[in-house]
């Protein structure tokens, strides 16, 4: 199996270097022997702290497509659009198989491109590209086969969760901890990708596409990020007895299918309060198997790698199935339900003025909007300053919710702009 690599950046240099190290692993598990004898990159000189020696340098990534020698392609550069795409659409009609860990690519373009791998009856994989090595995309298409899912979630953006586990663990700055995550190879081109929740939503869109048969649908994913997220609300989430993550959860109603990702308020004692650090936890509820979870490193360049190279180990055996778990002209579209018709439990904290009257005045207009209070705690006094009252909502509509604080704010002893955060129902 001879291999071209586009990308030797984290995850491209992850694969030449388990492909170095496990070469007779790799063909006593497959019977076939695998060598990288091309590669693309921006700059040719870089030190990559890996031998490139023998391999054929292409400057242009799309002319690995049309190598001879190239049998597989392997897409490690990333973005949706450009190169990464231009090279996948270009092996793919070549007739080559292609394993690309680019989440953002298939989230947009997913659909089309295993309508074209389809056509040219090639393969086109991504186990990396969700929840880096975890293998979530072979659990879905395939351990879970014979179920009917009715919700996948989980923490599917390992700089997210790094950051918010250091906040909570070191009380550490948030630009600070970013910068460990980005020199630890972690965090996308652009971190903004990362902490604005628009990677998990890639993700989340694949996932939904795996779990329930219809056309990959980025566009209609909710996303909320991370920035929001103060160590104020850290503190509080604690004394609730709850930690924060940023989950994404995908859900079949009967209306149809919620797609969102957001900061939410988990439990403490859930299995999805308790994974720190980089690591992501996917869960996936069939209606055979019931409740199953998935936990590993989500980012990283040995685990990506480590996912990339199972692709490329099910391709070189002979293991193919459809790209999304069935054919494309099977895929069902599913209308999506908009965030506003969700239902769930709310964390809300509003600063006030601390005056006479205010909690009465808080209270009237969650009565008018028929919201029921679960309990409220008012921190700090001083008549000067602002004070924080945080309360925690019983199951409401959030469209009734968000008309609330946008009264309350427009209150005259409101500080600042009320803060919400979902509270999950796991
Ligand atoms: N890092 C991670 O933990 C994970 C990453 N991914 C995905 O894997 C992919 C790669 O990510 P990662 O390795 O982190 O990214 P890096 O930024 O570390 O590497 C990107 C590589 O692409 C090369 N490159 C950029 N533009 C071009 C171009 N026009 N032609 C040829 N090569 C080009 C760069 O070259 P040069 O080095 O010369 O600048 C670099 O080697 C992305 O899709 C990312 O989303 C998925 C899961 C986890
Ligand atoms: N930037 C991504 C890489 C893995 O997809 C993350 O932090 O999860």
């Amino acid at each position: 199996m001879r291999i071209g690599v586009a990308g030797l950046g984290t995850v491209g240099v992850g694969v030449l270097k388990i492909i170095e190290q496990h070469g007779k692993l790799l063909s006593d598990r497959t019977g076939r022997n695998f060598e990288v004898v091309a590669v693309s990159g921006r700059s040719r000189t870089k030190d990559r702290g890996v031998s490139l020696d023998g391999m054929t340098w292409y400057d242009n990534a799309v002319d690995l497509a049309s190598d001879p020698n190239v049998d597989m392609v392997l897409e490690l550069i990333g973005g949706s659009e450009g190169v990464a795409r231009d090279l996948c659409v270009a092996a793919l009609e070549a007739g080559k198989p292609v394993v690309t860990a680019n989440k953002a690519l298939l989230a947009v373009h997913g659909t089309e491109l295993a309508r074209l791998a389809e056509k040219n009856n090639v393969p086109l994989a991504y186990e990396a590209a969700v929840a880096g090595g975890i293998p979530i995309v072979k659990a879905m298409r395939e351990g879970l086969a014979a179920n009917a899912i009715s919700r996948v979630y989980g923490i599917l953006n390992g700089t997210c969760n790094y950051i918010l586990t250091e906040m909570e663990e070191t009380g550490g700055d948030f630009a600070a901890i970013l910068k460990d995550a980005q020199d630890l190879g972690y965090a996308e081109a652009d971190p903004s990708f990362d902490v604005d929740g628009v990677d998990a939503a890639h993700k989340l869109a694949i996932l939904t596409s795996l779990a329930f048969g219809t056309p990959v649908d980025f566009d209609s994913v909710y996303i909320e990020g991370i920035r929001e997220v103060s160590a104020q609300d850290i503190a509080f989430a604690q004394e609730f007895g709850y930690r924060i993550r940023l989950l994404g959860v995908a859900r079949r109603t009967e209306q149809g299918i919620e797609q969102r990702v957001h900061p939410c308020m988990v439990r403490k004692d859930t299995a999805i309060a308790n994974v720190s650090g980089v690591f992501n936890a996917v869960v996936a509820e069939g209606d055979f198997v019931d409740s199953t979870v998935y936990e590993g490193r989500g980012a990283g360049e040995g685990p990506t790698a480590s996912a990339v190279m199972a692709d490329v180990v099910d391709i070189a055996a002979g293991r193919v199935s459809p790209t999304f778990g069935i054919p494309v002209d099977k895929m069902t579209d599913i209308p999506k339900i908009p965030v506003e018709e969700h239902v769930g439990c709310y964390y809300v904290r509003l600063s006030v003025f601390d005056r006479p009257g205010v909690i009465a005045d808080i209270s009237a207009v969650f009565r008018d909007e028929e919201i029921s209070i679960e309990s409220l705690l008012q921190r700090g006094r001083s008549p000067e300053e602002a004070v924080s009252v945080v309360l925690i909502t019983h199951e409401v509509k959030e469209a009734a919710l968000s008309r609330a604080l946008e009264k309350i704010e427009a209150f005259d002893h409101s500080a600042a702009r009320p803060r919400m955060i979902r509270i999950a129902k796991l």
